[in-house]
Parts: structure tokens; C-alpha cells; sequence
């Protein structure tokens, strides 16, 4: 049994086809703390979007075994992903409170909070407009929102910035970090963006493709970790990290 909030124990999975089975994950084991935020960088195709789905529950391994607080994943889990899906037939209010019903935790105080949260993310007055009188960044907000309302013990980001302008992405980074922040939430990033993964993370965990395995782990320094990551970037050691964790990932990539 592993210490940490979230446990991934030598976890493998194959995928089969008619023709083959295909090894994609091979022994991960990781402990992430509780409050951690966590982001997973390889090379395309080494199996980060399939080790989400196994931390989710989605998806049963073929070995090993994930446990949240001592149990197997449940519904306590948030996703966010690059899209935002939204249903386009319903309102911002009733997509969240739909996200409240599905997750079976609406009540009057999950609502009113779910409301304020939705102000705190700057889209108060977009209660009643639909999904596409918004902007992808306001939608991805709205997609936050719902996410968060929940209060999911765990939080599993996969890319959701990648489709956004880096303006934007940038804000919604800095907002991302600070309600996590605030809600002292355990998150789970996969990115293929090495500053935002230096930006936003305490850990990042560094895969190795076919198949998918822990190369690396690099522990992002308390001077950076400790600013939001809009100023972490700006820090001069953030340079040298960035510089060797790019150096890192080329050699994997090679090997
Ligand atoms: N349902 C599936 N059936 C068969 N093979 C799959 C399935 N899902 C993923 N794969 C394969 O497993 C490997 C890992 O895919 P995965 O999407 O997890 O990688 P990734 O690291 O997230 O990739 P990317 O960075 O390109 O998004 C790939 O070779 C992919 O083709």
C-alpha cells in the first residue's frame, strides 16, 4: 500500500488488436501527494491520455492498480480536456448544474456555490447564454467551473490549453493555479508544453515511449514553484529548467 493520495502501483497496460497486443505502459509507480500538482511529459504516443484514463478509472489496467485515499478511482475525479464539450443545447448555468446532477452532489449549496465560482472566473452575467455565444476561453471557463463544483478529490487535466490563443492560455493558466490553489486540489496535468508544465507543476514526471515508462522525475524548484505561472516564467532559473528538461525529452525522443 503506497503513502501518498494518489497511488499508481506498477501499473501496465496493453492494448489488442486482432493481429498483435500492444505493450503501452510498462511498471509505473508513482505517489502523488495531496495538494500536488503532477504533470506527465514524453514523446507523442508514450501513453500519457491512457494513463489518465487508468488514474480515472476508465480504463482497468491490465496490471497493477491506482488508488485515491486507500480506494480504487471513483467519481471523485475531474477531467478537463482540450475540448470543452459543453452540451451546445443547454445554458452555461444548467450545463453546470448538469455536471452537479451527474456527479450526484446538487444540493442548494453546491449551486450557490457553483454560481459564485462561476463569477469568480469572471463569466457572471453568462448564466443564460449558450455555449456558442462564447469565446473558447470563456468556454473553457465555463468547463472549469463545472469541473471544479463538484469538488472532485483529484483533478486530471489532458491538454486542456492546447486548443486555446497563448494569451489566453495564459490567463486561464494563472486562474487554473490560483483556484486550485485556493481549493488545495491534487492535480494531474498532461502537456506537451514544457513551460507550462515547469509553470504549473511541483513535479513533472518524464515518459519514455514503447512502451510508456518513468524516465524522469524533476522536481520543479520552491523559488519557481512558489510564484503563479505567469511570474514563473519570468524567474531566471526558470530558464535553466526549461533548458534541461528540453534536453531531457530530445534524448528520450532518440532513445
Ligand atoms: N483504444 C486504443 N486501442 C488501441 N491502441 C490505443 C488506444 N488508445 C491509445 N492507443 C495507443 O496507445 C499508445 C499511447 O497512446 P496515448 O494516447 O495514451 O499517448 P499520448 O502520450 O497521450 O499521445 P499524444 O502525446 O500524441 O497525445 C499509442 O500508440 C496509441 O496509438
Amino acid at each position: 500500500m503506497g503513502t501518498g493520495f494518489l497511488t499508481i502501483q506498477e501499473v501496465s497496460h496493453c492494448f489488442f488488436s486482432a493481429q498483435e497486443a500492444s505493450l503501452v505502459l510498462s511498471d509505473i509507480d508513482l505517489e502523488v501527494q495531496e495538494g500536488e500538482f503532477i504533470s506527465f511529459l514524453g514523446p507523442s504516443g508514450c501513453g500519457k491520455t491512457t494513463l489518465l484514463s487508468i488514474i480515472s478509472g476508465i480504463l482497468t489496467p491490465l496490471q497493477g492498480k491506482v488508488l485515491l485515499a486507500g480506494k480504487p478511482p471513483s467519481r471523485d475525479i475531474g477531467y478537463m480536456l482540450q475540448q470543452d464539450y459543453l452540451f451546445p443545447w443547454k445554458t452555461i448555468e444548467e450545463n453546470i448544474m448538469t455536471g452537479l446532477r451527474i456527479t450526484n452532489t446538487y444540493d442548494a449549496a453546491t449551486r450557490s456555490n457553483a454560481l459564485h465560482l462561476l463569477s469568480q472566473v469572471g463569466l457572471e452575467g453568462t448564466e443564460s447564454l449558450y455555449p456558442r455565444q462564447l469565446s473558447g476561453g470563456m468556454r473553457q471557463r465555463a468547463a472549469l467551473v463545472r469541473t471544479l463544483a463538484a469538488n472532485p478529490k483529484l483533478l486530471l487535466l489532458d491538454e486542456p490549453f492546447s486548443a486555446l490563443d497563448y494569451q489566453t492560455k495564459l490567463k486561464l493558466e494563472e486562474l487554473v493555479f490560483s483556484l486550485l490553489q485556493e481549493f488545495g486540489k491534487t492535480s494531474v496535468l498532461v502537456t506537451h508544453d514544457i513551460e507550462e508544465a515547469i509553470a504549473m507543476s511541483d513535479r513533472i514526471v518524464l515518459l519514455r515511449a514503447k512502451p510508456g515508462r518513468i524516465a524522469k522525475v524533476v522536481h520543479v524548484p520552491e523559488e519557481i514553484r512558489r510564484l503563479s505561472p505567469f511570474a514563473a516564467r519570468r524567474h531566471p532559473a526558470f530558464t535553466a529548467l526549461f533548458q534541461s528538461v528540453w534536453k531531457e525529452l530530445e534524448q528520450l525522443e532518440q532513445s
